[in-house]
């Protein structure tokens, strides 16, 4: 066979391949950039009040126990369908898992709670108080990026949305004080020692409105808002807030934790935090959401800037969060932005030092250049969207994962 003959046929064969990958990736992506949304718009949640509550019984408690072993608690035996309080590990009540009646069952028969969690490197920080922030966690040496700073298993998690009774709402606790009743006491110590900067709230739901991380409960992130887990961690709920955060949340789903990597260096002495915002927002916007949920101005470096410098931090992250909007297939912006304006936006990225960013530029406008033919940028870009997540996420990343295996069916991808 002739060698241009050859190449007809390889390029063929390429583009069947192109378009059969992008076509995997895009699917993909549908799933990953709400997931990526959800990890920085961390906690809160609303009870849905029941129309008709019966009155509570007169010695006001509402719970039965269902199970002893596993040990399942209903919430509230008035209402049908309340939900259920699952204490976990089996036996050793470490944490308590709240949810519907099936879900709790098929969460008590998982394997994960005989697993060990990942070993981590938490000696490399220490807890201490941060000025004007309360407690904080701070670098105790240089913290390289990538390192898995801290994976831990939650000591309550809930389903975001439950039906429950008015009569148990966040004002008086009841609901929320019902579901730690059963936990360990190191573990009712670890929930009653975190910070409640609520007002109006019983000092419980305080606590746990201000400390909740979203977890993902499902193989695949769920955009689905009924479908959405929050959790509350001894050591990761600690972390403060930065509009330019130097480590990343990820809840590892295989594994059960809740995990803090380095997006970059953290030199010994600085504070490690994470973003609680959506921080491609302009400023006053951040600022405006952290006071009303979080009750803090936030002071970090970005939020310091005098108008001008300010002014050019908001539109660097306007552009980036335009181009991630046209490159992320299923959104109403989406369009095939150039290789030119997306390198623009990588470097803006890079600017604003806004880790998370780069990995998503490069997976989803990687996937737009094969679309688009450009083969070689294409496994550029896959290459180092795969060790960019496998830096902020590790090995269990769906994003880590979705690329990696790309990379392993297209010729040439694993090298
Ligand atoms: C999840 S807690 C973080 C740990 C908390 N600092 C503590 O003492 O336990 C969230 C609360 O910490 C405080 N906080 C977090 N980030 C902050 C920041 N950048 N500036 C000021 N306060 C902050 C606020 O009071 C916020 O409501």
């Amino acid at each position: 066979m002739g060698r241009s003959r050859l190449l007809v046929i390889t390029r063929m064969h390429y583009g069947i391949q192109a378009f059969f990958v992008a076509g995997i990736l895009t699917f993909y992506l549908c799933f990953l950039l709400s997931s990526s949304r959800k990890s920085t718009e961390t906690h809160s949640f609303d009870p849905v009040p029941s129309s008709s509550i019966p009155e509570p019984p007169p010695d006001g408690d509402t719970t039965r126990v269902l199970s002893k072993t596993p040990r399942i608690v209903l919430s509230d035996a008035r209402i049908p369908g309340a939900p259920c309080f699952l204490y976990l590990p089996r036996g050793k009540h470490d944490m308590v898992y709240i949810d519907n009646i099936a879900k709790v069952k098929e969460l008590s028969t998982w394997r994960v709670w005989d697993e060990p969690t990942p070993s981590d490197n938490r000696d490399a920080i220490v807890f201490r108080p941060v000025e004007g922030k309360g407690m904080g966690m701070v670098a105790r040496r240089t913290i390289l990026a990538g390192e898995l700073i801290i994976a831990e298993r939650p000591v309550y998690a809930q389903r975001k949305t439950l039906p429950r009774c008015s009569d148990q709402n966040t004002m008086n606790g009841v609901f929320h004080l019902a579901a730690v009743k059963d936990l360990s006491h190191t573990s009712r110590e670890a929930i009653f020692s975190l910070k409640n900067s609520k007002t109006g709230y019983h000092p419980l739901s305080g606590i746990l409105q201000t400390n909740f991380l979203m977890l993902d409960i499902t193989e695949e992130p769920d955009p689905d808002p009924d479908n959405q887990f929050v959790g509350i961690f001894p050591l990761l709920s600690r972390a403060n807030h930065d509009c330019t955060p130097n480590s990343h949340y990820f809840f590892n789903f295989s594994s059960f934790t809740g995990e803090f990597r380095a997006t970059r260096d953290i030199p010994r002495g600085d504070e490690v935090t994470i973003s609680y915002t959506y921080v491609l927002a302009p400023r006053t916007a951040r600022q405006a959401h952290l006071r009303s949920d979080y009750s803090f101005t936030c002071s970090c470096a970005a939020c310091r800037l005098d108008a001008k410098n300010a002014e050019a931090s908001d539109d660097r992250r306007a552009k980036i969060d335009q181009l991630v909007e046209e490159i992320t297939p299923g959104s109403s912006a989406w369009r095939k932005p150039s290789y030119e304006k997306m390198k623009e936006c990588l470097k803006m990225v890079e600017k604003e030092r806004l880790d998370i960013y780069r990995a998503q530029i490069l997976f989803y406008g990687g996937t737009l250049l094969l679309q688009q033919g450009d083969v070689a940028h294409f496994l550029q870009w896959m290459k180092r969207a795969k060790e960019e997540y496998f830096r902020l996420e590790g090995e269990a990343s769906p994003a880590f994962k979705a690329v990696s295996t790309t990379l392993q069916i297209w010729p040439g991808g694993s090298r």
